[in-house]
């Protein structure tokens, strides 16, 4: 399922092969409350020919490899599942105009992390601000980064200067097979980098939102884009603004972190959060076996579920 918008859900159908088509389905009855999200693998019934004006029915969900979900939030009094099925959480974060927020990318990086997805960090703006603080404060964790930059042909270039950094090529890499879902506040770049990556995306999205029943622009759910070639899907989050985390499991957020995972493991009490003066990750940094600011960026992650999304 790639897009849904008041109870009309986008679906493609014969993906990668010569019958591939989109077609607008409903939920079945027999789903009961169980919610479709954009990335599910359904079964559908009735009219799949996706003809204009036809309408096939969602009677299963596939069981999910992955879910990123949000706890409820003020502006959202239930905890939802937002995509499902993602590989990969793109976090995008201007290094200027705006400020980056380091306290969003925490919370961004436990969304994924809880989620089962692998996070890469995509740094905009390159020509306004220098990356490498941000990427100094992000190096104990290992998460992957790529730096993009507007060139002086106006539109987005790699960062050639920037000691290997390849900018969009980059990121494609990163994205080549796989499904990606791209987040990040408002002006950080993302539809800049959507436009660059999938050039047909306006029409793509206006499409959907034709069949679906809405306007141009105004989608305010995810969106799934297939990326040129067919070489993977990213998915445009452009109503999502907050990432509540109150469900969040700390043994889910730990497990990214093998090195101490493992010390978890051997010296915590039972439902250690890692924050609490019992904890034994403590003696295990001590005893050499993972780095101190290893344990101080996950104590970090782990402290950024607490208080209110941004
Ligand atoms: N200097 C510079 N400006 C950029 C770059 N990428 C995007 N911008 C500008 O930043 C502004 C915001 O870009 P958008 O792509 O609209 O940002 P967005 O994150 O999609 O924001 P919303 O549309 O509000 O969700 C625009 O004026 C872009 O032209 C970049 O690499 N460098």
């Amino acid at each position: 399922m790639i897009a849904v918008d008041r109870g009309r859900y986008r679906c493609l159908v014969d993906p990668g092969t010569d019958d591939e088509r989109g077609v607008t389905a409903m939920r079945a009855r027999e789903l009961g409350r169980k919610g479709v999200v954009v990335g599910d693998r359904v079964a559908l019934v009735g009219d799949v020919s996706g003809e204009p004006d036809t309408l096939a029915r969602i009677v299963r969900v596939e069981p999910r490899r992955s879910s990123l979900r949000r706890t409820a939030d003020d502006t959202d009094p239930f905890e939802r599942i937002i995509v499902a099925n993602a590989d990969q959480l793109v976090i995008v974060t201007a290094l200027a105009d705006p400020e980056p927020r380091p306290r969003m990318i925490d919370r961004q990086l436990v969304a994924a992390y809880d989620a089962g997805m692998d996070p890469l960090l995509c740094l905009t703006k390159a020509d306004l601000a220098d990356a490498e603080p941000l990427v100094a404060e992000y190096a104990p964790l290992g998460v992957p980064y790529v730096v993009t930059r507007r060139g002086e042909d106006g539109g987005l270039d790699g960062a050639e200067d920037g000691g290997g950094d390849a900018g969009l090529d980059e990121l494609r890499g990163h994205l080549s097979g796989r499904m990606s879902v791209l987040v990040g506040h408002s002006g950080v770049g993302k539809s800049t980098l959507v436009n660059a990556l999938v050039p047909d995306a306006e029409r793509a999205v206006s499409h959907v939102n034709a069949v679906t029943g809405r306007g141009r622009h105004t989608s305010s759910s995810a969106i799934a884009l297939e990326l040129p070639g067919g070489d993977g899907w990213i998915i445009d989050t452009p109503g999502v603004r907050s990432f509540g985390l109150a469900h969040v499991d700390p043994a889910h957020v730990i497990n990214a972190f093998e090195d101490l995972a493992e010390g978890a493991a051997e010296r915590c009490p039972p439902h250690c959060d890692h924050l609490q003066e019992n904890c034994g990750l403590d003696a295990w940094v001590d005893d050499g076996h993972a780095s101190r600011a290893r344990l101080d960026s996950l104590r970090r992650l782990l402290a950024s579920r607490e208080g209110e999304p941004e």
